[in-house]
């Protein structure tokens, strides 16, 4: 029987943690837990799919096991939305900033199967977020944020923990998911 884990997803900003989230829903039917955000919703994004929108007075009013600010905006997640998805497959996933994913390294241990996310050229950030869509001015605030310059590195309390994957060739990361995940699905 598999062991209930969730894949915490993490990395620079640009580096593809919804991309390989969606990629484990596709092809694993891995659930991914919904988080909290105060930020306005990109063109496409869905509230309760994408995210539970929040306003700030509505964000402070839920129960959170981690919290932070990132780049303005505020995001939570909570036990209850890890125990909802836990309630649909064993192996779900979540995409957090290094904060977050320090915390669930931190709070749930080994159940936390951590990946941490990189791009070779920081250039290539920038160009998948402008081609994401984002507007300039939005990319503007976050690369100058200092979470931006925080994301960049894996974090020491990470170091040892966390399984790197460096997303430049999105078929040699797939093929590394599918390893990982293999992996888990036996444990
Ligand atoms: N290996 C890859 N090669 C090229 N483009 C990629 C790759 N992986 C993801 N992308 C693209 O890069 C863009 C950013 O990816 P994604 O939204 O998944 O990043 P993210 O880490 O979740 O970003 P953020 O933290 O800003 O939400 C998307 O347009 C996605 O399609
Ligand atoms: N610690 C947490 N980080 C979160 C949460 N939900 C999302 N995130 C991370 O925030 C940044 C910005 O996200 P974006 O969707 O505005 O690009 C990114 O690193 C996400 O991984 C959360 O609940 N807790």
């Amino acid at each position: 029987m598999t062991t209930p884990r969730v894949f915490v997803v993490t990395g620079p900003t640009g580096s593809g943690k919804t991309t390989v989230c969606r990629y484990l829903l596709d092809q694993f039917k891995m659930p991914q837990v919904i988080t909290h955000t105060t930020r306005a919703p990109r063109a496409g994004e869905v509230n309760n799919v994408d995210y539970y929108f929040e306003t700030p007075t509505s964000f402070a009013t839920k129960h959170y096991l981690e919290h932070v600010t990132y780049s303005g905006n505020q995001y939570g997640s909570s036990r209850e939305g890890l125990q909802a998805a836990w309630e649909k497959a064993p192996l779900i996933s979540i995409v957090l900033d290094t904060a977050g994913a320090v915390t669930y390294a931190q709070e749930l241990g080994d159940q936390a199967v951590v990946i941490y996310l990189e791009v070779t050229q920081q250039d290539a950030l920038i160009a998948r977020l402008t081609k994401r869509g984002d507007e300039a001015s939005r990319i503007q605030k976050r690369v100058a944020s200092k979470e931006y310059e925080r994301d960049q590195q894996l974090p020491a309390g990470l170091v040892g923990h966390a399984h790197v994957i460096v997303n430049d060739d999105w078929e040699q990361t797939k093929t590394e998911l599918q390893a990982l995940v293999a992996r888990y699905q036996a444990e």
